[in-house]
């Protein structure tokens, strides 16, 4: 039996991770769950998993859940509470599914208790990827990916010579937008945006699949959980969301993972790897009825947020940091109605702009940007 920390248990990632459970219970429990507001979606989760612990966002969120259970199971709050929640000493592994890079220090803090890492928050690399692998490899804990196309890459190599391998390629629908103009991008509405054609995900990660700035956060995420170069990386739009990614070697042999769009697949082979188990919740890949995958190239001008990505990687040190603090407000503001889809990614390159950078910071260091570089967008979305 694994049993497991779940973090963000009621969003997209987490509902579907419970799922998976759900499908096996003579395999993996919950002990620990944690989620921020959403009360309603909870209690229902609760009391099918019955976790010992469960961490809230905060001590109104507690208070009011305390009194819906009654006492029943231990109730946690804030950053502190989810901490204890990743690092909970009944459970073997951590599945990271919450929002944000407020998911960095659980995750440090669950490697550092020895847990087996699930990592959907890629956020946690794409602020830290240098401090999250190294201590990593210091604490000798796995970090699974369970972003699909990271899953894909991650079962692409399984039984390969690492040593061999020249090139990753991610894919990318292209979402909401793929096939407008920026000009038809001037008045989308939030509506328009959170219509992804192939993922049904939580709002952020379906806007940030239109700007492909997604794409780009995957592409450092990359880097950090498979060290390999950013001009080893490369992305390719294919609007099927099929073949999840792939993986070239020195051969110029690439191996790629292919399925039907479903993130069931990728949680559960963090759950189970390196074994494989039945997943009935999921449909065969007929590729006679897919017909035919399509396959082009991305293009930079249209996309600007891919390249800001790729800068802020190579840059490195705190500048990831800052491109993600940013992007993280910015989209907030447009799901919020305060501004344009085409006003996040200007906001997104002010502030990599205005930030001066940290090329080695320590998690202090880390977390000064995050804040900075929130503090210079709501400033900037303020002045509008
Ligand atoms: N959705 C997907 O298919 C994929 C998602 N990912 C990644 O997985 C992560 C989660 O994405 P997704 O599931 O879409 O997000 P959702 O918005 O659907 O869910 C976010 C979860 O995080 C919780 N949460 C947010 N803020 C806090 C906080 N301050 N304290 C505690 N809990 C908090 C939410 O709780 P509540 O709602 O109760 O407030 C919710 O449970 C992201 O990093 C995303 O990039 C990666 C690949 C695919
Ligand atoms: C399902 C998943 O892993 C998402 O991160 C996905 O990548 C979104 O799709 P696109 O970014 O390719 O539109
Ligand atoms: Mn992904």
């Amino acid at each position: 039996m694994k049993r497991i920390s779940l973090l963000g248990a009621t969003g997209s990632v987490g509902t579907q991770t419970l799922a998976v459970i759900r499908e096996h219970p003579e395999h993996f429990s919950v002990a620990a769950m944690a989620f921020g507001e959403n009360i309603e979606k909870a209690l229902p989760l609760i009391d099918e998993f019955r976790p010992k612990l469960v961490a809230v966002k905060n001590k109104w969120i507690a208070e009011r859940l305390k009194a819906e259970l009654g006492g029943r199971e231990k109730i946690v709050y804030g950053l502190a509470g989810m901490i204890e929640a990743a690092t909970f000493a009944d459970s073997d592994m951590l599945v990271n599914a919450v929002l944000g890079s407020i998911g960095l220090e659980p995750t440090l803090a669950a490697i550092e208790a020895g847990k087996t890492i699930g990592l959907a928050n890629k956020e946690t690399l794409v602020t830290a990827g240098h401090l999250v692998m190294e201590q990593a490899k210091k604490a000798g804990v796995s970090v699974i990916p369970i972003d699909s196309e990271h899953s894909a890459i991650f079962q692409s190599m399984q039984g390969q010579d690492r040593t061999a391998l020249s090139r990753l390629i991610l894919t990318a629908s292209g979402g909401s937008f793929r096939d407008k103009t920026r000009e038809e991008l001037k008045n989308v509405t939030v509506a328009d945006a959170l219509k992804h054609p192939n993922w049904s995900m939580g709002a952020k990660i379906t806007v940030d699949s239109a700007t492909l700035i997604n794409k780009g956060l995957e592409v450092i995420e990359a880097h950090w959980l498979f060290q390999v170069p950013y001009d080893q990386i490369d992305i390719v739009i294919h609007k099927e969301s099929i073949v999840h990614s792939l993986v070239e070697y020195a051969d110029h042999s690439v191996i790629a993972q292919l399925g039907l769009p479903s993130m069931l697949v990728p949680i559960q082979y963090a759950l189970t790897y390196p074994k494989r188990l039945e997943l009935k919740q999921t449909k065969r890949l007929n590729l006679w009825e897919i017909g035919s995958l399509h396959f082009q190239e991305v293009d930079r001008q249209r996309f600007p947020a891919m390249t800001l990505a790729y800068a802020a990687g190579r840059a490195g040190g705190t500048m990831p940091a800052v491109l993600n603090a940013a992007n993280e407000i910015a989209v907030q503001a447009f799901l919020d109605g305060e501004i344009s889809f085409l006003e996040i990614e200007p906001l997104v390159e002010a502030a990599l702009e205005h930030h001066k950078p940290d090329r080695e910071p320590g998690l202090e260091a880390i977390e000064e940007a995050d804040r900075q570089a929130r503090a210079f967008v709501r400033s900037q979305i303020r002045k509008k």
